[in-house]
This record gives structure tokens, C-alpha cells and sequence, in this order.
């Protein structure tokens, strides 16, 4: 089960319930595993500081999967994600 994990210090109420889901066709498509295998989850309301900004909209995240993780999987993953994110939470690319 590959899982996804993210971090985040916005409030509960700015994350679309369907976030969790919405993210799972980035996800399979990028580490090339089926939807249905993915544990994703989003933990909000985080105390995060980001280079020593606690205030601004920001999130990390770590995925974990076995295989089909070189460095150009790697830089997609990362570019989709994080594009994904800007464009569904709001938080930009590079926080
Ligand atoms: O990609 C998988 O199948 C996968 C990733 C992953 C990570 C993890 O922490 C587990 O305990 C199992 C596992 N399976």
C-alpha cells in the first residue's frame, strides 16, 4: 500500500472533504500503482513552521512506496503534486 501523507496549518474547514480522493488519479499516475491501493491521508490544524513562518499557508508531505521512485519519477511526482495542491488547497508550489 503506497501512502501518502500530508501536513498541513490550514484549518480543517479549508480542505474539501473529497481532497483525500481527489488526489488519488495524481497520485497512481505518477507512481504508476492503482488508485485503489493508496492510503492517503491529510492531517490539518498542524503547528508548521516553515522556514520560520508559522502564519502563511504552507504543508509537507511525504509519500512512501516501493519502487518506481528514480530521480526523474521523483522531480514528476513532486512538479504534480505540489501543482495539484496550489491548485485544490491554495498553499503555493514552493511552501
Ligand atoms: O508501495 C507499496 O506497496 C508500499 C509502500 C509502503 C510503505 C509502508 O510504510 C508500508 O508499511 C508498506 C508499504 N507498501
Amino acid at each position: 500500500m503506497p501512502i501518502f501523507k500530508l501536513f498541513t496549518n490550514l484549518p480543517k474547514s479549508q480542505i474539501p472533504t473529497d481532497f483525500v480522493n481527489k488526489i488519488l488519479p495524481v497520485l497512481s499516475r505518477t507512481v504508476k500503482k492503482p488508485a485503489h491501493l493508496f492510503i492517503c491521508m491529510v492531517s490539518s490544524d498542524c503547528s508548521l513552521s516553515f522556514g520560520g513562518n508559522s502564519t502563511d499557508p504552507s504543508a509537507v508531505a511525504t509519500l512512501e512506496s516501493i519502487g518506481n521512485f528514480g530521480v526523474e519519477e521523483n522531480r514528476l511526482i513532486a512538479k504534480e503534486v505540489t501543482e495539484f495542491i496550489e491548485k485544490e488547497l491554495g498553499i503555493p508550489r514552493d511552501k
